[in-house]
């Protein structure tokens, strides 16, 4: 059990205390410098497992994850704001600080999936896009240039800043397309989809991810891909966790914890191929023990080893 007395929840706390007494979370010199330290002190490699959290730390941390996600929520928008008063806002992205970020983050999940498809995907959702919704404009401008991207946002003016960076661009905005709805509210549209990426912050606490995870098992099409985004060591302060065995319904088939300055991990998923011993408690399909279903292999998508934990191999998952 990990209490307020560690060292490092002393200067998390520290700093939550001083962003939970600020007025406003929008961008200004305080934010910036605030949120710059929290996240200087959350990324390095730690001995802290946030699902061990005493109960009043646990707290901090789930109040803290919000203001986080308030904050970025801000950030973005302030950004796509400046970016839309641009002829061509796409020539632009690189003003927005944490654009080489999400130009790795979109690479390393690109390899990932390339590792475990076979084929292009026709149809992808990103879940949770935001006013700014940089995933899918990389993926679509670097990775995937035949793909098409439905972003879905259940805020009507992320999505209405979104679409303004896009319809300038006689591509992506044939390619690139918004639905203003919470998840939950989307059934059967789910199951044209090849892959659906579930932003970090959709289902900010464990029981909301679970419930959309949930949902997802149940309309999503038999053997589509999930990519979801979670968070490792002390990163955990900053973005919900998501643990193999809130996957139910799915297989999971790696999970990456990157060390350097991109702090998602990235899990991959697919939805079993078909329900087994359907019932009202298993609606999707039985809880398989996700920890049985990991690749054995050390495939490193970034080519560069120092900056990626693979979370083990069968072996160890199974000792
Ligand atoms: C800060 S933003 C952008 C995502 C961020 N760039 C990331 O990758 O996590 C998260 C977005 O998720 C949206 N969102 C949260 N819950 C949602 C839900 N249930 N359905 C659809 N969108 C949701 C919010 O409105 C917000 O715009």
């Amino acid at each position: 059990m990990v209490c307020e007395k560690d060292p490092l929840v002393q200067k998390i706390t520290d700093l939550y205390d001083q962003i939970s007494t600020l007025d406003s979370l929008k961008p200004s010199k305080d934010v910036n410098m605030l949120f710059t330290q929290l996240v200087l002190t959350c990324m390095p490699p730690t001995h802290i497992d946030v699902t061990k959290l005493c109960k009043k730390v646990q707290q901090m941390r789930s109040k803290l994850i919000r203001l986080c996600g308030e904050a970025e929520g801000l950030l973005e928008t302030h950004f796509s704001t400046i970016l839309a008063s641009y002829d061509n806002p796409l020539h632009h992205l690189n003003i927005f600080p944490y654009y080489t970020n999400y130009l790795k983050l979109s690479q390393l999940e690109f390899n990932i999936l390339t590792k475990h498809c076979s084929n292009v995907p026709n149809k992808v959702a990103f879940v949770g896009s935001g006013p700014l919704p940089l995933t899918s404009i990389v993926l679509a401008s670097f990775h995937l240039k035949t793909t098409s991207f439905h972003n879905y946002d259940i805020d009507p003016s992320a999505n209405s800043k979104a679409l303004r960076l896009v319809w300038s661009d006689p591509d992506l905005s044939r390619r690139i397309f918004f639905h203003t709805t919470d998840v939950m509210n989307v059934t059967n549209g789910l199951k044209e989809y090849d892959v659906v990426f579930l932003a970090a912050l959709v289902g900010m606490d464990k029981d909301e991810k679970v419930r959309v995870v949930e949902h997802l098992a149940k309309y999503m099409n038999p053997g589509a891909v999930l990519m979801l985004r979670s968070a490792h060591g002390a990163r955990g302060f900053l973005y919900p966790v998501v643990n193999p065995c809130d996957l139910r319904g799915f297989q999971v088939l790696s999970i990456f914890h990157p060390t350097d300055e991109v702090i998602n991990s990235v899990i991959i998923a697919r939805k079993f191929p078909m329900p087994r011993h359907c019932s009202a408690e298993h609606p999707v399909g039985p809880m398989k023990l996700p920890n049985k279903c990991f690749d054995i292999d050390m495939f490193n998508p970034l080519l560069n080893p120092v900056n990626l934990m693979e979370e083990l191999d069968i072996e160890d998952q199974l000792s």
